[in-house]
């Protein structure tokens, strides 16, 4: 079996609220599934779903073979792990990883031999006598996670884990999950509203909105390759920028309204649709010499880490650029900037769907 868990035609209602629409996801073993998307997009429902903790309305949930829609969580054998870690205060790190396994009534030798196993994947050995109080964000951190370990359980559900966390460790943990993952061979589905952590974590997104599931794939395949325009704005940092466009009458320009008219003449036949909207990375466009440029912006704003240098047009809409150089530029400058076409992106203005030059 491929396939660790299988939703098809799932839906849930809270009371007339329609939060799942029709999802339809296959989750296979060992894989890192992220599900993202922004606030009340129904990604939580979806994890709690997943574990029983919510029942669906209608559809199939199957996990490791078997139907799941009427189970209970505790029979289900999923591992769910909380932002907020809620353990046992008053438990050391030891009694909280057995704990599971102690009301299931194993053994104390075994349960200690257990516990002992766990902490060295995960680098608790030395710390398996403190309590909760004693240890850091991030040590807390790894025993909610050696907990769900511990039971061997076919599927780990993170729910937002990480957000309580200060950044630098957020990117710490990131990876110490993802390890983790890997060295137990795992099933992973993790919820968060963040893109870069779903970007950087799974081998497969998936970015829902509204209770929907707008696209699903590869990171990189949702990164080159948006469905729409809203899995565009959503995927990427700094976000995508987006031009209202007409076709040109020549069948392979198009002319941009960037509060002026700007017209750029492609590699390719431009779809004829009344109207577009151009997508543009800002990590796509490069600073060059006038003669060189196929759009002209004045500058508002730059601002520079050291490594990175963000500009923003004085245009409406606002367009952004970044580039790896320093930049000695100034308020109002105009400056030229060009792109590879192959990184232009094209929406039916209507319909916000991706368009593409082929099927022009
Ligand atoms: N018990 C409930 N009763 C009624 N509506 C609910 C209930 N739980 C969630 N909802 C609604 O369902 C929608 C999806 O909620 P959910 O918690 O799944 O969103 P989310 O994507 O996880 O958001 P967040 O990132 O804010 O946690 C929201 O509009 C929410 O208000």
């Amino acid at each position: 079996m491929t396939h660790q868990i299988e939703l098809s035609g799932v839906n849930k209602y809270y009371g007339a609220y329609h939060a799942l629409r029709d999802i339809d996801l296959k989750i296979k073993k060992g894989s890192f599934v992220a599900l993202v998307g922004p606030s009340g997009c129904g990604k939580s429902t979806l994890l709690r779903s997943l574990a029983g903790l919510e029942t669906i309305s209608a559809g199939d949930l199957v996990i490791a073979g078997e139907r799941m829609n009427n189970v209970p969580p505790r029979k289900r054998d999923l591992a769910m792990v909380f932002q907020s870690y809620a353990l046992y205060p008053h438990m050391t790190v030891e009694q909280n990883l057995t704990y599971s396994l102690r009301i299931r009534g194993m053994k104390k030798a075994e349960t200690k031999k257990a516990a002992e196993e766990v902490a060295a994947t995960t680098g608790l050995s030395n710390l398996l006598h403190r309590y909760p109080r004693e240890l850091s964000g991030g040590q807390r951190q790894r025993v909610a996670m050696s907990r769900a370990i511990i039971r061997n359980p076919k599927a780990f559900l993170f729910d937002e884990p990480l957000s309580n966390l200060d950044a630098a460790l957020r990117v710490h943990m990131r990876k110490e999950i993802r390890t983790l993952h890997d060295r137990l061979g795992a099933t992973s589905v993790y919820v968060t509203h963040d893109q870069i952590e779903a970007m950087t974590m799974a081998d497969h997104v998936v970015v829902m909105r509204q209770g929907v599931i707008e696209q699903q794939g590869a990171p990189l395949d949702l990164y080159d390759r948006p469905v729409n325009k809203f899995v565009a704005g959503f995927i990427g940092s700094p976000a995508m920028n987006f031009i209202p466009a007409l076709p040109g009458p020549d069948g392979r320009s198009l002319i941009l309204d960037l509060g002026t008219q700007q017209v750029v003449t492609l590699d390719r036949p431009v779809p004829q649709v009344s109207k577009l909207i151009v997508g543009l990375r800002p990590e796509h466009l490069r600073i060059v010499p006038d003669h060189d440029a196929m759009l002209r912006l004045p500058v508002a704003v730059v601002e520079s880490t050291g490594s990175t240098t963000y500009i923003t047009s004085a245009t409406v809409p606002e367009i952004s650029v970044v580039v790896g150089e320093r930049q000695t530029l100034s308020h109002g400058q105009v400056i030229g900037l060009s792109f590879d076409p192959r990184h232009l992106h094209l929406f039916d203005q209507e319909t916000e769907q991706r368009i593409d030059a082929e099927r022009a």
